[in-house]
């Protein structure tokens, strides 16, 4: 794996912000080249390797969305019924059946049964649904004025024409570009290997669920949290349990994954206190890249280089270990994975609470999402705010984001909100 130097970012006094970090972190990223084919059931939510050209029209020729009749517009009376012969019958994966032997020369003037997905009869440009026609006992059809030409005609190539870009490289593959791929007879991908993580908690209060529990001991919530997160990203994790807090014990630790992973991620000891181990490892083993961002919650996220491999030291409190995953680790994770990264659409909502906030720093505020009496969304604060309050997270449907330049926020006023379905 390309590795990074210890002097990759340039850190200076000031916080960095979310997006000087971002941006950092895809212009100095090296990201794995490893290419693996796979089945197309298995390429969900892994990151396509090349762009995916077009071997064909999609559809491959003009055929009916409907179930109908076919028939050639210039046929048709302009402002009247038309009244039209059967010539044929036209079904999804048969050839064009011709039940009008007198029309064998050709359908100058006759209408065709056709079903949704058959191939237009040569020369027929038009279909009518059925529901719209009147069948006349003699093998004929009454079909009423107003149509337009090409009515529920599907185009070859109107999907997507041969040679074009079905998918680019970098793209996380989702089910639905999967049906495209398929539908373009690909039946194998070529994506990227999948990232390798190791994770761990530290800290001398935390315990595994399931174990018991000592007097003021609290358990690990974050690493369920993370190994969560990090699956959604389609990474492969290796959960490396609970640290105490001994610097030794997380050094040698972390130089040990670092070694067999292209990611370590941690949570806790990154803050200001003695007991905060992390940050003083990542120091002693490799460089640290930053560390305080200006966000919040998250603030005291810490970035470092390993053995050439990244590290994050997400902070202890489960909210933030949420929203650093969210706006630093997922970036950096599209980032080495070779994926496309898109600033996660924000929505505008009116707000429903009051709000002060310091310049300069990014805050994140937990809010449920509600409509009003004039059907506007109105986002309300959820009631308990620290970064400890994990049902801040699970009673509440996403973020409001206070960008750095904004130091209030009355109630009507217009704010922006990223549903956690979008960032997780
Ligand atoms: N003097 C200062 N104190 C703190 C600052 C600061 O700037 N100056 N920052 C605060 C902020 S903001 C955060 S966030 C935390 C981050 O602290 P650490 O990353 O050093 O984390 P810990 O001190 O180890 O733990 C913080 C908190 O989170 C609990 N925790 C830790 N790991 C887990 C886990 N796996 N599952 C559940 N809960 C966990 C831990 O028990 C603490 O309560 O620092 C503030 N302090
Ligand atoms: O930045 Mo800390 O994450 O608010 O609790």
């Amino acid at each position: 794996m390309a590795q990074l130097s210890k002097d990759s970012f340039a850190a200076d006094d000031r916080l960095m912000t979310v997006d000087e970090a971002v941006a950092a972190i895809f212009a100095r990223m090296p990201c794995i080249e490893d290419v693996e084919p796979v089945s197309l059931i298995e390429a969900e939510g892994r990151v396509l390797a090349q762009d995916l050209i077009a071997p064909r029209d999609l559809p491959g020729f003009d055929n009916s969305a409907v179930d109908g009749f076919a028939v050639c517009f210039d046929d048709l009376a302009p402002a009247v019924e038309t009244v039209l012969d059967l010539g044929g019958r036209a079904a999804a994966g048969h050839a064009l059946a011709i039940t009008d032997c007198r029309t064998a020369a050709g359908f100058a003037g006759k209408a065709v049964r056709i079903f949704t997905g058959a191939a237009m009869p040569e020369g027929m440009d038009t279909v009518f649904m059925q529901e719209d026609c009147r069948r006349i006992s003699d093998g004929r059809v009454s079909l009423p004025p107003g149509l337009s030409r090409g009515a529920n005609r599907r185009l070859r190539g109107e999907d997507i024409s041969v040679g074009e870009t079905a998918l680019r490289a970098g793209r996380r593959l989702r089910p639905e570009d999967l049906g495209l791929a398929a539908a373009l007879g690909f039946d194998r991908l070529g994506v990227r290997r999948r990232l390798k993580v190791a994770i761990f908690s530290t800290g001398d209060e935390i315990v595994s669920p399931g174990e018991p529990l000592k007097p003021s001991a609290v358990y690990d919530a974050n690493r369920f949290l993370l190994q969560g997160l990090l699956r959604r990203q389609g990474v492969s994790v290796t959960d490396l349990g609970v640290l105490a807090d001994d610097t030794a014990e997380i050094r040698a630790a972390i130089r040990a994954a670092a070694r067999e992973h292209d990611l370590v991620l941690t949570s806790g000891g990154v803050s200001m206190g003695e007991e905060d181990h992390v940050k003083a490892a990542i120091c002693d083993e490799g460089a640290l890249v930053f560390w305080r961002l200006a966000i919040k919650p998250g603030r005291p996220v810490a970035m470092g280089v390993i053995e050439g491999v990244p590290f994050v030291g997400l902070p202890g409190n489960p909210v933030a270990v949420f929203i650093a995953f969210a706006f630093i680790a997922r970036p950096l994770i599209a980032a080495l994975s070779g994926a496309e990264f898109e600033p996660e659409r924000r929505f505008p909502v009116k707000s429903g609470f009051a709000y002060k906030k310091k310049a300069g720093r990014r805050e994140y505020v937990r809010v449920v999402v509600l409509t009003d009496s004039t059907g506007a969304l109105v986002a309300e604060k959820y009631g308990v705010e620290g970064a400890a309050v994990l049902t801040s997270l699970t009673r509440t449907h996403g973020l409001v984001e206070l960008p750095e330049d904004v130091v209030k926020v009355a109630p009507g006023d217009v704010i922006n909100f990223i549903d956690y379905d979008l960032i997780r």
